[in-house]
């Protein structure tokens, strides 16, 4: 069954459209970057996938479960990481999590477990009785990853979450998101951020609302940088 399976999607906001016609799919245990300029269309799309925009037009099911027809099924199969923090600043890490969790109807010992899991999936373990005000930039933004894994989502939405961040933040947080991308997990990575992806990765190329390309970024890539390529299809600068 493929994770994510977006089909003839199109989607304007009054005149302006935002996506026309988008299609691809997304296999189980992969980890794909969605890759596009700025205003290609990549948060449209993220809204559109978690239901913070609806479309009439073309079909996108998660995990077997069209988020049209079966929203409640198709949004348990994610997990959510926005471009702006959500967090609660002056809750621990522990606490901002069992609230997260409780909404997903998790609670006691379970969800213990299942926060114990997912913060030492992004090395957060340590942090776990710190107010997340105490914590720096890129460790938020792993805890917010971990969060977004409480429910043992089938596919993990990123949407450029390294913004704001210093080299070495960014570059922990890439590293450790792809090591996310096995057995059951496929993580979808929307960046304009050519160095953020490695050649095995799969990338969709978005530009202007249409999808240019979707291959490894070893083949797109095509003998030259990725970087060129990219501006070579797009005539953005990476
Ligand atoms: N609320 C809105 N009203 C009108 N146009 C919008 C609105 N939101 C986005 N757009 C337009 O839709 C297009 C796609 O925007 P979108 O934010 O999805 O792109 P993006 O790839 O996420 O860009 P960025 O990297 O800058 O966030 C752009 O041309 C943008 O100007």
């Amino acid at each position: 069954m493929t994770a994510l399976d977006v089909r003839d999607v199109r989607f304007s906001y009054g005149e302006k459209e935002a996506l026309k016609s988008v299609s691809f799919s997304l296999e189980p245990g992969r980890f794909c970057a969605l890759l596009g300029p700025n205003g290609a269309g990549k948060s449209t799309l993220f809204a559109l996938m978690t239901r913070l925009l609806v479309t009439g037009e073309g079909r996108i099911t998660i995990a077997g479960h069209d988020i049209a027809r079966a929203p409640r099924a198709a949004l348990a199969a994610i997990g959510v990481v926005f471009q702006q923090p959500t967090l609660d600043l002056d809750m621990t890490v522990t606490r901002n999590m069992r609230y997260f969790a409780a909404l997903h109807g998790i609670s006691g010992r379970d969800a213990q477990a299942r926060i114990d899991a997912a913060l030492d999936r992004l090395s957060m373990r340590e942090r776990a009785d710190e107010k997340v005000r105490a914590l720096n930039g890129g460790h938020r933004r792993r805890m917010e990853i971990a969060r977004a894994l409480i429910h043992q989502p089938r596919l993990l939405l990123l949407d450029e979450p390294t913004v704001g961040l210093d080299t070495a933040s960014r570059r922990a947080i890439t590293d450790h998101v792809h090591e996310l991308a096995t057995g059951g997990l496929t993580v979808f990575w929307a960046t304009h951020l050519v160095d953020e992806i490695t050649p095995e990765d799969e990338v969709v190329v978005l530009h202007r609302g249409e999808v240019l390309a979707q291959d490894s970024a070893r083949s797109i890539a095509g003998g030259q940088s990725l970087t060129d390529a990219f501006m070579a299809m797009t005539g953005a600068e990476a």
